[in-house]
């Protein structure tokens, strides 16, 4: 327990929660965080970080003018990025990149996102992915110690999904050996990067790379954009902010174009391709799309991502519905709190069970992730295509319900969850981006439905596929599932699901063919089935992963931390079956009877779990300064937190603002 939960007095009816609690929170804390040594690092990188001070503000973030909110999150930024860069990173070495650790306590300082986010996010990721030994040598201390701000500038005005459209085009000079950057188009301008409209200093821009004039598609480069002792734009740079955003306000998304801009060739990040003095291409990759290898490492770090921040919203719903009271269900009796409503739990409690879920899932697609990057540094790319499948529906299934689920918490806490104070709005704004960027929700379930159909063709052909799809094989055969355990019934009937969707897609493909059309066209006739198909392949991989791992993680539990975990396992499969019963009853052998069986078990789980909800959102353990939240401290003092934030706004510094004398009263006495 951190020293601020130790001293504050407690809301009464948390009090009571937490005296209900009927496990160890911490052996969850250590589930959730991946394991004991796990958390005690993350508990002192948080020590190092907040104990500073220099998170808090005096007036709250949202209250403050952009141009304020900008300035004070780059103060912020240079302040964390200094205890990152000298005590942060010798404790967690580059893993620090893919792991959440970093963002979760970043969220201390910035309300809203850092405007160097992308610097270590993005930037430093690629100059690891894309360069040559000899290039990193040149660039990654640099860009460690700070000396270099970079953003990463893929997306464009007209493109951001498909990649082999952009138009930035970076054309070989052998005679000077440099690479000419050029914006040929407005609609070829880079838009989006963060950190870029104001605050970078160099950036990676992923262009159409010319030489002997010949395209060869798009190649990342590092690029000096602005002058390292003033700032200024070079020449032929023009950079600037995108303007205001749903969200990310503080994280500088820019744009950026070039006007005949020259760079080394030696600033061609050259790992996976290399342009010669003479202009010779040689390319070096055994895997055409090894140079999209950011995205991939992005998207996988973006299931855990979506885990930690439905975490925080639900840890910030369920304390408040602990606190909160309303209404009168029986005469005489006194308001219950909320959490008592079923339908309160049944909004919630998935919250929390979905978060255990990814991050589970996220821990596992992580490890995928490092195997098939150690295979692939022995030349071996046979595991990649499968790996882009993963990472592709897995962030977008993450991101999508992580987003959902925190709109929920904020449904969930009715009027006072629409505050900015509680932090759920700001929180929402985070994670409904994550949906979009680094790959849009339907784009990629649509490249995992590409691998799907693939693998459903190898299965038909009696050949072996891989393992997440080796599902399909048995799945084929239809035959019944008994349903003796709830568990392995719900999986192996979404694996059924998955696999006679895939399979009717495949026959869809193949009877609009037979009509005359080409692959491209039925394939687009087929893509909102393709989609589902997709989904329900994801979902079967997140129900499968979390069940299997939940039972290898608490096998040394004690006994009660293994049961309540058991619960908030079962009750996600059950959500999920009844949520999907109508393709359960299409696709698998349900039955109406089973389907009744599961409600009712999941109603009895919502009661089994309610006396250990507050325990279960704890057990998360986020300090107050990183839920930053008016309803959900750990002390439960609600009202008197949404008091003392209101008191902090600038329209309560006086009893009469300006505006009543210059517009209000003339017009009342007429002389407006
Ligand atoms: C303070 C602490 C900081 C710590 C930070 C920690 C974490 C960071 C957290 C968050 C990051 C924060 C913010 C991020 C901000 C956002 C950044 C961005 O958005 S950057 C821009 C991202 N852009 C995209 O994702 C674009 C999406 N589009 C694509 O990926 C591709 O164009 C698309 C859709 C895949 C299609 O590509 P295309 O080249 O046209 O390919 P095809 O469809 O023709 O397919 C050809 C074959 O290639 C296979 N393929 C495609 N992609 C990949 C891949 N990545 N890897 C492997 N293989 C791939 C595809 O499956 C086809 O295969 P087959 O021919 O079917 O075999
Ligand atoms: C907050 C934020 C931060 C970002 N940061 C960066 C950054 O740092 N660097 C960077 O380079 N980019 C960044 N981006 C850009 C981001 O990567 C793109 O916005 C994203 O990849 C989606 O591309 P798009 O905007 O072109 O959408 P579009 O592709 O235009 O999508 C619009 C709609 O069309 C649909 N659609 C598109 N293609 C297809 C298809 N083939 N089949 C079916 N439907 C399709 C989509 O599903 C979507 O509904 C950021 C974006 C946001 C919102």
């Amino acid at each position: 327990m951190s020293t601020d939960k130790m001293s504050v007095k407690v809301n009464v009816d948390l009090q009571k929660e937490r005296q209900k609690c009927n496990f160890n929170i911490q052996e969850v804390t250590f589930i959730f965080d991946g394991g004991k040594e796990q958390t005690l690092q993350r508990k002192k990188i948080e020590d190092i970080a907040l104990n500073s001070g220099a998170s808090i503000d005096s007036i709250p973030e949202e209250c403050l003018g952009l141009k304020e909110r900008y300035d004070n999150a780059v103060r912020k930024s240079c302040i964390y990025s200094r205890i990152v860069k000298n005590e942060i990173l010798e404790i967690t070495g580059l893993e620090a990149l893919g792991n959440p650790v970093l963002r979760r306590t970043a969220d201390a300082f910035f309300k809203e996102i850092s405007p160097f986010m992308l610097h270590l996010g993005m930037f430093v990721p690629t100059i690891i992915g894309q360069c040559t030994e000899e290039q990193q040598a040149k660039w990654l201390p640099r860009a460690l110690e700070m000396q270099i701000i970079g953003a990463y500038a893929q997306t464009e005005l007209g493109h951001g999904t498909f990649i082999r459209g952009l138009e930035t085009t970076a054309t070989y000079d052998p005679e000077t050996e440099e690479f000419v950057l050029h914006s040929p188009t407005l609609t070829s301008y880079k838009w989006w990067a963060g950190g870029l409209g104001n605050t970078a200093n160099h950036c990676i821009v992923v262009a159409q790379l010319y030489t002997k004039g010949q395209c060869h598609g798009t190649h990342p480069f590092i690029v000096p954009i602005r002058d390292m002792e003033t700032h200024e734009p070079f020449p032929g740079v023009k950079v600037g902010d995108v303007g205001v955003r749903m969200g990310f306000n503080t994280a500088d998304n820019g744009f950026l174009s070039f006007n005949h801009y020259r760079i080394p060739r030696e600033n061609m990040m050259m790992k996976n391709a290399k342009v010669l003095k003479d202009g010779t291409y040689v390319k070096v990759a055994r895997h055409e799309k090894l140079t999209y290898g950011t995205m991939v490492f992005v998207r996988v770090t973006l299931v855990k991502e979506a885990a930690i921040n439905l975490a925080k919203a639900a840890t910030i719903a369920v304390r408040y519905s602990a606190v909160r009271r309303q209404s009168q269900p029986k005469p005489d009796a006194p308001e219950p709190q909320i959490i008592d409503y079923p339908t309160q739990q049944h909004k919630l409690f998935i919250c929390i069970a979905t978060a255990h879920a990814l991050q589970i899932t996220g821990d596992w697609l992580w490890r995928t992730f490092k195997d098939v990057l150690a295979d692939m540094r022995g030349g071996n790319t046979d595991s990649l295509p499968e790996l882009h499948a993963l990472s592709s529906c897995l962030k977008a299934i993450s991101t999508s319900d992580s987003a959902a689920y925190i709109e929920q918490c904020r449904f969930a806490c009715g009027g006072h969850g629409y505050m900015l104070s509680s932090n759920l709005p700001l929180i929402y704004s985070f994670v409904t981006a994550t949906r979009t960027y680094e790959g849009d929700y339907t784009v990629l379930l649509l490249q995992t439905a590409r691998f799907l159909v693939k693998a459903w063709e190898q299965v038909e052909a009696g050949k072996s596929v891989t393992p997440t799809v080796s599902y399909l094989t048995l799945a084929a055969t239809k035959e019944k599932v008994l349903w003796n355990d709830f568990a392995e019934g719900i999986i192996r009937s979404f694996q059924a699901v998955a696999a006679r969707k895939i399979s009717a897609c495949a026959e869809t493909i193949k009877r609009h063919m037979k009509t005359g059309i080409c692959y491209e066209d039925a394939w687009q006739l087929t893509t909102v089935r393709l989609v589902s198909a997709a989904e329900s392949h994801c979902r079967s991989v997140i129900c499968q992963t979390y069940w299997n791992e939940i039972t290898r993680l608490t096998a040394s539990c004690s006994t009660n931390v293994k049961i309540v975990m058991e619960q908030l396992a079962t009750l996600y499969l059950i959500y999920w079956a009844l949520e999907r019963s109508g393709d359960l009853l299409r696709y698998s052998t349900i039955s109406e009877k089973d389907l009744n069986r599961l409600q009712e078990r999941y109603e009895e789980l919502l009661a089994l779990i309610r006396p250990n909800a507050v325990g279960l959102v704890d057990a998360f353990d986020f300090r107050d300064e990183i839920l930053r939240s008016t309803l959900g401290a750990y002390d439960g003092r609600v009202y008197e937190r949404l008091m003392e934030e209101a008191l902090k706004s600038p329209l309560n510094d006086g009893p009469v603002q300006a505006s009543f004398h210059k517009y209000i009263k003339p017009l009342t006495k007429g002389k407006l």
